[in-house]
């Protein structure tokens, strides 16, 4: 189980064990487990460590004091740049320091210069840090960010928020780590947010601590084993009504594309058929998909089909008036793009939406997220997986909250943030194809979560792949994914 804890969580977890572990045990282990990393990262000689005053510091001396101690078979040289506070540190930092001290490692108190780092590891601050980067430590973390050279960040790049991925502010800055050893449990605000640029790959020590004596945690990283069971083969006597029907609704004037994306990628993804419900029609048939059937979105009965309201749909009457149709009656909903723009507006509709019984997933970028719960993006994207938890309560719908390190919630609580994808997905339109997806595997008779927390993992996993084979992240297109999605999703289902 893939657990991603909380500040807080951390924090139970090491009073709890401090009740039977003797003092210090932990920080020996993730100084420990510290030292294998950077060796293992290592392709040099020169090897800094930068300690700060708490007992992030403590893991990076603990760290300095096995790479250049007595039973060190290392050859390198171990820098250590100490930092510590004004108040006296833990008792147990205190003992690394001295441990430091006596080992090899050569203390300094300032960057060296013109030194060429084979690794430097940043212990300056951990989950403690509550406050921006200021003064001295904040020019010692743009100097070091400048020199380019890798990282490795011990439990958390130092200046960035562990729980939401943001880099504590206001005005603040963090270190640009390579690779990040986090202690105990995975964190949220490494795979979200700012996080993923920060933190690099990510590497968990749970530091001898077994995982089934930690609580369970708030939130996770998706994966498809969440949503596995509804890859089964599909049995040999099926017909294209075995796979559900979608109806994409959408495409006003000069936006006849996103409502073609969405159908696309409802077909790649295994829908039995796919429409076209078009605010303004602009022709009869999709040369390139000739399977995709066009109509009208003033006359058109979608009878049992699951919709896709929203791509390119604009705010028009007609548009209001096919919402409001949608909302009042049963059918599966996912909601993209103007129809939550739409809803935004409306009390009247968040609160028929609330009220429905039949699935529905809304999938807002940061933006429309902010719009439906009345805040800026910038409070939206300051803790991501508070604001998906709370639109899932007031909408009561599977929400996915869009961007690096998508975050899907339910109305219960449950909160999953996505590790596939890459920047190339930041291009017109791949929202439209997320939303197909999302369609496509809800047609299918996947249970809504588990068709968010698939179609998220698929379509990520999709620009992966195209990534894999040289077709981005630089120029590559949301036309290019619903094939891809193909791929990903019969790899899975063998
Ligand atoms: N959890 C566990 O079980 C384990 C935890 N372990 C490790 O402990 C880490 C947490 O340690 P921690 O609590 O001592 O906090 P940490 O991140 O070192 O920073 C706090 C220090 O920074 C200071 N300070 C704060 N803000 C500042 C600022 N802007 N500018 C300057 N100073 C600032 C603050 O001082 P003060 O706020 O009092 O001024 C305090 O001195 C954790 O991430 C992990 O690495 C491991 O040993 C294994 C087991
Ligand atoms: N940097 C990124 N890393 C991972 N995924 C991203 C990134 N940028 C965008 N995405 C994904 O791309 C899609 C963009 O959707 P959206 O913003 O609605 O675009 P559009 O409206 O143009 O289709 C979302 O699925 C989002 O999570
Ligand atoms: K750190």
């Amino acid at each position: 189980m893939k657990s991603l804890f909380s500040i807080a969580e951390i924090r139970k977890i090491e009073h709890s064990l401090a009740e039977t572990l003797p003092p210090g045990t932990l920080m020996q282990r993730a100084g420990e487990a510290a030292a294998s990393a950077a060796r293992a990262m290592l392709s040099g000689r020169k090897i800094l460590l930068l300690a700060g005053p708490g007992n992030n510091g403590g893991d990076a001396l603990e760290a300095a004091a096995i790479l250049a101690g007595p039973d060190t078979d290392l050859d390198a040289e171990v820098t250590v740049l100490h930092r510590p506070g004004s108040a006296p540190p833990s008792p147990e930092t205190q003992k690394a320091l001295a441990r430091a001290r006596a080992s090899k490692a050569h203390f300094v108190d300032a960057l060296p210069l013109g030194r060429d780092w084979s690794l430097i590891v940043d212990g300056l601050f951990g989950i403690g840090l509550a406050r921006p980067i200021e003064g001295d430590m904040r020019a010692l973390v743009e100097a070091i960010n400048a020199l380019g050279r890798p990282v490795l960040a011990l439990d958390v790049p130092s200046g960035l928020d562990a729980d939401t991925g943001a880099v504590i502010g206001p005005d603040g800055v963090a270190i640009q780590a390579t690779r990040t050893i986090t202690f105990i449990g995975n964190k949220p605000g490494l795979h979200t947010f700012e996080g993923r640029d920060y933190a690099g790959q990510v590497q968990v020590a749970p530091l001898g601590i077994d995982p089934g004596q930690r609580p369970p945690a708030g939130a996770r990283l998706n994966e498809p084993a969440l949503f596995a069971r509804h890859l089964a083969p599909r049995r040999h006597n099926s017909h294209k009504g075995s796979f559900g029907d979608v109806a994409v609704i959408g495409g006003a004037r000069g936006m006849a594309g996103a409502p073609l994306l969405s159908a696309r990628a409802a077909l790649f993804a295994g829908a039995g058929r796919v429409f076209v419900a078009a605010i303004e029609p602009v022709g009869a048939v999709d040369f390139v998909h000739p399977e995709i059937m066009l109509r009208d979105a003033q006359d058109f009965d979608s009878g049992a089909a699951t919709l896709v309201m929203g791509p390119g749909m604009g705010d028009s009457v007609t548009a209001m008036r096919v919402l409001f149709k949608a909302l009042e009656g049963k059918a599966a909903l996912v909601l993209d793009a103007d129809a939550l723009n739409l809803i935004a507006d409306s009390p009247d509709l968040q609160g028929r939406l609330a009220q429905r019984e039949a699935p529905a997933i809304v999938t807002p970028h940061p933006l429309e997220a902010a719009r439906l719960l009345g805040v800026t993006s910038a409070v939206v994207q300051g803790d991501r997986l508070a604001a998906a938890r709370e639109l899932a309560s007031r909408l009561h719908a599977v929400v996915v909250l869009k961007g690096s390190g998508t975050v899907i919630a339910d109305a219960d609580g449950a909160v999953a943030i996505n590790p596939t994808g890459n920047a190339g997905l930041a291009t017109a339109g791949s929202g439209d194809v997320l939303a197909g997806i999302c369609g496509s595997l809800l047609a299918q008779g996947w249970e809504p979560r588990e068709a968010a927390l698939g179609a998220v993992w698929v379509h990520g996993a999709a620009a992966d792949r195209l990534v894999a084979h040289g077709s981005g992240p630089i120029g590559l297109t949301a036309g290019e994914l619903p094939a891809a999605a193909r791929a990903v999703l019969n790899a899975l289902a063998r």
